[in-house]
């Protein structure tokens, strides 16, 4: 085994041909090994495999610095970055990420999991370099999903103006999770048609060379000079970047001769390396959406497992419906249309739906545009990306209030994403932004009523929901609650427990059959509903949230009482002041004492002990 040999990139330059070729391989089934135990991005990961090991034969990490958008496509580099042996804890509590991470290795140079950070993220290292008077090399690989990023479009900008010397390796598989979009997108697929001058310029490089290295290197430098005039409409030309492609991201060889070769130029440079996502594995290769990030797999017999009906498919299934009953319905999602649960609504509904790539600025103020024009937009966000699009939400819909609904996916703890994917602050930077109103359902049926009644709200709603199962809502069926108000599920005669969206769930176990402990569905945070509260104020209560303390739902409910000038016992159960790693929920919501046992301890602190220690 060639990987036993490899504990570090320098022994990569150690290897012969034939090894760096077997050692690809080895590294694939060892990819799928694990992913297929543990689930992970196994798509991505294939398909840069030759990429990352040319780029570790070529360059010297960690002294130069390669950096990886998104990070999800780097196991090979965890593998022959001395984590080989760690490689089976992939994404599992405690042990090493599934994206690439400061903290975990010198040879990680960026933390990531978000798209498109990876361009600016390289030019401050390249300032820096050079202010220091360092000599490294700055490297970074970017998806062109992850060029369809505004921030990434925005950096190659300034890269192009500043001339810094630095590598920019665009893996460009066609693919972000679904099928990529974008004007850039189609003038790559050009680029590629164009592939076929690729492949006969690398028949005339072989020749040039068994000839005369110097005519090579005389006619390179000619075709570089050219191609200055035959790219004008090259994009990367206007922002002042080298441009040098497509070349095959799957020739291991070549791609070490490119690098070899690029290493030595000034400037900015970006190689266009095509890859298939998902290669030497049929299944994923066929089909890189459903294995872009699969859940464990049997590896000798691959096949798709259903996750079970999710708050994701229980959305999907509701705004499919809706949209026959309201024309006016609009449909965005940022690069998420699966994860999103819109697979159906946007075969149902094509005009009315547009995937606008990882942009989730645009994604919120295109909504905007559509509201303005009297459209009823849904924009359906992780709460994690909706991050991304924090003034966009100020000032392009709030302030005007306009009617945008925000399905916001992924609220809470997310599991083996990780700190990077934790849908944990949307209601501490939401609920301070005024005209919004703020909604957590408690099942599929609340989920349909509030996001029928949210489309005649005259301002912005989000409603937020777990990345969760959920029992399936009846189709057709389109309950009213009462907007606002929310739900008392339990009586209780000494404490209530208010209990805001996933949380819900937990509550009404730790109470069981309690009679002292009553349960809330706080189904609103904004507006709160302060009638029922100054009801319960007389009780002990006790806030449960998925969610920061700070800023969250906890918060919200002492501010309330504290302007209604109310003293009641309250304590608030919410995540600490810290990131929580990647693991699996029900763990990390034990970690966070938010969950059943949490709530009981608790309950014990108010004074309220279990029943059967009375
Ligand atoms: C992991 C994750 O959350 C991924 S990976 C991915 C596709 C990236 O496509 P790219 O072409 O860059 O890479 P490829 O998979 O190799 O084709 C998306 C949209 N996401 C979700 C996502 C959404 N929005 C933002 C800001 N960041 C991320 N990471
Ligand atoms: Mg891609």
């Amino acid at each position: 085994m060639v990987l036993e040999k490899v504990n570090s990139p320098e022994d990569l330059k150690a290897l012969d041909w034939d090894e760096l070729l077997a050692l690809a391989e080895e590294i694939r089934s060892e990819i799928i090994r694990v992913t297929a135990q543990n689930g992970g991005h196994l798509a991505s990961s294939l398909g840069a495999v030759e990429l990352i090991l040319a780029l570790h034969r070529v360059f010297d990490s960690p002294r130069d610095k390669i950096l990886f958008d998104v990070g999800h496509q780097a196991y090979a580099h965890k593998l022959v970055t001395g984590r080989k042996h760690l490689f089976h804890t992939l994404r599992k509590e405690g042990g090493i990420s599934g994206f690439t991470k400061v903290s975990e290795s010198p040879h990680d140079a960026i933390t990531v999991g978000h798209a498109s950070t990876s361009l600016a993220n390289a030019l401050g290292m390249a300032i820096a370099r050079d202010l220091q008077g360092e000599d490294h090399h700055v490297v970074a690989v970017i998806g062109d999903g992850a060029l369809t990023g505004g921030m990434a479009l925005a950096a190659l900008n300034k890269i192009g103006e500043l001339g810094k010397r630095m590598l920019i390796v665009l893996n460009d598989n066609e693919m972000s999770i679904s099928e990529n979009v974008g004007g850039l997108n189609r003038y790559f697929k050009e680029l590629q048609i164009r592939k076929w001058v690729q492949d006969m310029e690398k028949l005339g490089r072989h020749i040039l060379e068994q000839i005369s290295p110097r005519l090579f290197s005389l006619v390179d430098r000619a075709k570089e000079a050219a191609k200055l005039v035959l790219h004008q409409e090259n994009p990367f030309y206007a922002w002042g970047i080298r441009y040098v492609g497509p070349v095959d991201g799957h020739d291991l060889k070549g791609l070490v001769h490119i690098l070899q070769h690029l290493k030595e130029l000034e400037g900015p440079t970006l190689l266009h390396v095509v890859t298939k996502k998902g290669k030497g594995y049929k299944v994923a290769e066929a089909d890189p959406i459903y294995w872009h990030g699969p859940p464990g797999f049997d590896p000798k017999k691959p096949e798709k497992v259903s996750k079970g009906y999710t708050w994701s498919q229980a959305f999907g299934d509701a705004v499919t419906e809706l949209a026959h009953m309201e024309p006016r319905l609009f449909v965005i999602t940022p690069a998420m249309r699966e994860g999103s649960g819109l697979v159906r609504y946007a075969q149902e509904h094509p005009e009315r739906f547009l995937d606008v790539g990882i942009c989730e600025d645009v994604a919120v103020t295109t909504a905007a545009g559509m509201a303005l024009k009297g459209m009823k937009p849904i924009v359906a966000i992780y709460s994690t990306f909706l991050q991304r699009a924090y003034d966009q939400v100020i000032h392009d819909v709030a302030i005007e209030s306009l009617p945008v609904v925000f399905a916001v996916d992924r609220a809470g703890l997310v599991g083996a994403d990780g700190a990077t994917h934790h849908g944990v602050f949307d209601l501490a930077y939401l609920r301070t932004v005024p005209n919004v109103e703020i909604a957590a359902p408690k099942d599929a049926l609340e989920l349909r009523a509030m996001l029928k009644q949210a489309l005649a709200r005259p301002n912005p709603v989000f409603i937020r929901y777990a990345r969760d199962n959920v029992e399936k809502a009846p189709e057709g069926v389109w309950p009213e609650i009462p907007w606002g108000r929310w739900e008392v599920l339990k009586e209780g005669t000494e404490v209530y427990l208010l209990a805001f969206g996933k949380t819900l769930a937990y509550a009404l176990e730790a109470a069981g059959d309690d009679p002292r402990v009553g349960v809330v569905n706080a189904r609103f945070l904004k507006p709160l509903d302060r009638e029922m509260l100054k009801e319960l104020a007389r009780y002990k209560l006790l806030t449960v949230e998925d969610h920061q303390k700070m800023g969250g739902f906890g918060s919200a409910v002492l501010e309330a009482l504290n302007e209604m000038g109310l003293k009641a016992e309250v304590r608030v159960l919410a995540l600490p002041d810290r990131f929580f790693e990647h693991g699996a929920i029900p763990s990390l919501h034990r970690q966070a004492g938010i969950d059943p046992e949490g709530i009981r301890k608790a309950l014990a602190e108010l004074g309220i002990a279990p029943v059967h220690e009375r």
